[in-house]
């Protein structure tokens, strides 16, 4: 199954401004996007990255520097146009779900197989990853967006599956979400067997720990 995985390679992750420079959110969003690419790959999808400028991947890698969903909705319609009626099933899965495991994937594929679009939501509403067996499926990101793909899906008469999983709900956009990345890496590694993920790891080595002093669990840098 073709996985399109977004990428935003110009100002990545702006909420985590706080905690991190400007390089270093660039250095751990692609820690992420690698994480995240192998867990496709590992779950038998074939990764595209589809980033808004150039990117250093032995990934096949789209270009383009649209809005984000101007720019999924063209890959979409890319799609159909290289095989009319026979496009079969796609995903688009976020750079920035570093929980993501091979096994979490497979569910988010096997989910597609049930309904026309396997949804799964981010917290806060957004669409963290989906899969569409429908070619008439197009997307609405921002907001509320899980809402917002129910209604697009329910408007062209398509079924909806939603894919309940902690780790694909788990997109990494504020600092309270480095803790999350720190307590499963922690706990499990990365969930699939193959050691500690590049993001958990960066966090590490740039001196992030849980930090559960006041009761509460969040981090600290050394
Ligand atoms: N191709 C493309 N990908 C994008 C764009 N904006 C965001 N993304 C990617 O889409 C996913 C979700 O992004 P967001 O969390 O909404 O935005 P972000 O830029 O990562 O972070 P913030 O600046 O904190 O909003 C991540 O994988 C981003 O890299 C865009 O304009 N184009
Ligand atoms: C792209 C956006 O991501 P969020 O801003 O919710 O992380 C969404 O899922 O609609």
């Amino acid at each position: 199954m073709e996985v399109v995985v977004p990428f935003s390679t110009d100002r990545p992750k702006s909420r985590l401004s706080g905690v991190l420079s400007p390089d270093e959110r660039s250095a751990f969003s692609r820690a992420m996007l690698r994480d995240v690419l192998d867990a496709v790959a590992a779950a038998g999808g074939e990764p595209r990255v589809l980033a808004t400028d150039a990117v250093d991947l032995e990934r096949p890698v789209t270009v383009d520097d649209r809005p984000l969903t101007t720019a999924v909705n063209a890959a979409l319609d890319a799609r159909l146009g290289e095989s009319p009626g026979d496009s079969g099933p796609v995903a688009v899965v976020m750079a920035d779900l570093a929980l993501a495991t091979p096994a979490a994937l497979r569910g988010l594929f096997e989910g597609g197989r049930d309904a026309d679009v396997a949804v799964a939501p981010g917290r806060g509403g957004g669409t963290n990853a989906f899969v569409a067996d429908d070619p008439a499926f197009r997307v609405d990101y921002h907001g509320a967006s899980y809402l917002d793909h129910r209604q697009i899906a329910a408007d062209a008469g398509l079924s909806v599956a939603v894919v309940d999983s902690h780790r694909l709900a788990t997109d990494v956009d504020e600092p309270a979400d480095l803790a999350e990345l720190l307590i499963h890496a922690e706990a499990d590694g990365d969930g699939g067997g193959g050691g500690e993920s590049r993001a958990a790891q960066w966090l590490r080595e740039a001196g992030f720990a849980l930090d559960t002093a006041d009761g509460r669990v969040g981090v600290e840098r050394e």
